[in-house]
């Protein structure tokens, strides 16, 4: 029998650029309410969330108590979902606290580093907990790596260009981290070396990630989010490019994570394993 009763989201950066879309889509959807706005920004406080994210009044005060967020979450009859999208220094606190008190975390912020990922996918494991950690929402992002692992076979020359507003904290983005560590998986190191290199300006080669992948990151205004990854042969170079027009496009995937994660008793980390 389906349970009726609609699942009890808290949306964490309420008052952020993702935190104002993700209230307007649990808004709309017929499955869910919304439980709880925590933000820190002293702007946001005391606001109401509907108001904040351009829609109709939803009673929802933004409150910088995420504690008493959860426990109230953790009161309903209905399991609820955390919504993270905030800082990368703040997110693994947020998330080991979600899980602590039974609030299964649907990650959207980036930064963590592969230890803390690992750490917390002990920690839901202990706690039997699901957690998601999705570096990208978009379907089209999706579409773009497994593309990439499709060419990777055929290519070994590759490098990643991830372009994104002058507003994000972290270098590289979460996705293109992902997206090396997707061909990294295939078993084989990239970009044999040709020749000598040397950096005349530190940095100008980009950072080193997975299998010897460069990932080389742009930030200026009037970018959302961008990237391309670049595959070179003998005569002939292939492009694989992904824009975000507008943060709607993150939507359907927020909404099918909120939905998903709570059919999990573990951690999953990345929008192609519940798709
Ligand atoms: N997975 C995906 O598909 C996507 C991921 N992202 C990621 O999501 C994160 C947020 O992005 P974005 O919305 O653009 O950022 P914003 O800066 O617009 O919003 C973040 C909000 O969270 C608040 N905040 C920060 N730390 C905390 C905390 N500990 N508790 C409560 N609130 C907090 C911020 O307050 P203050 O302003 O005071 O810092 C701000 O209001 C980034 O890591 C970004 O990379 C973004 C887009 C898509
Ligand atoms: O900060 C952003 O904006 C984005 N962050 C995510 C990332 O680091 O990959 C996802 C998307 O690129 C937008």
């Amino acid at each position: 029998m389906t349970n009726q009763l609609p699942i009890p989201v808290i949306v964490n950066g309420a008052g952020g650029k993702m935190g104002r879309e993700v209230i307007k889509a649990v808004a709309t959807a017929s499955d869910m309410t919304l439980l709880g706005a925590v933000d820190r920004n002293p702007e946001t406080l005391h606001q109401d969330a509907g108001s904040l994210a351009g829609i109709e009044p939803l009673e929802i005060p933004v409150t910088n108590d995420r504690e008493g967020t959860l426990a109230m979450a953790a009161q309903e009859k209905q399991p609820g979902v955390m919504v993270d999208f905030t800082h990368p220094d703040s997110v693994y606190d947020n998330v080991r606290a979600a899980i602590a008190y039974g609030v299964s975390p649907v990650v959207g912020t980036t930064g963590l580093s592969p230890e803390q990922i690992q750490d917390l996918a002990e920690f839901a494991d202990k706690a039997s907990i699901g957690c998601l950690i999705i570096p990208n929402f978009c379907i089209g992002m999706v579409l773009l790596q497994q593309a990439a692992v499709t060419a990777s076979q055929y290519f070994d020359h590759v490098e990643i260009i991830e372009l994104h507003h002058n507003q994000k904290a972290d270098a590289p983005s979460g996705t293109a981290i992902k997206t090396a560590q997707m061909l990294g998986e295939l078993g084989k190191t990239y970009n044999p070396p040709t020749v000598t290199e040397t950096e005349k300006l530190p940095g100008s080669r980009g950072g080193k990630a997975a299998e010897n992948i460069r990932i080389h990151s742009i930030r200026l205004p009037g970018l959302i989010a961008h990237q391309e990854v670049i595959f070179g042969a003998s005569g002939e170079i292939y492009t694989l490019r992904h824009d975000t027009t507008d943060r709607v496009c993150y939507m359907p995937g927020v909404l099918l994570a909120i939905r998903k994660v709570l059919q999990l008793k573990t951690l999953v980390y990345g929008l192609e394993k519940i798709l």
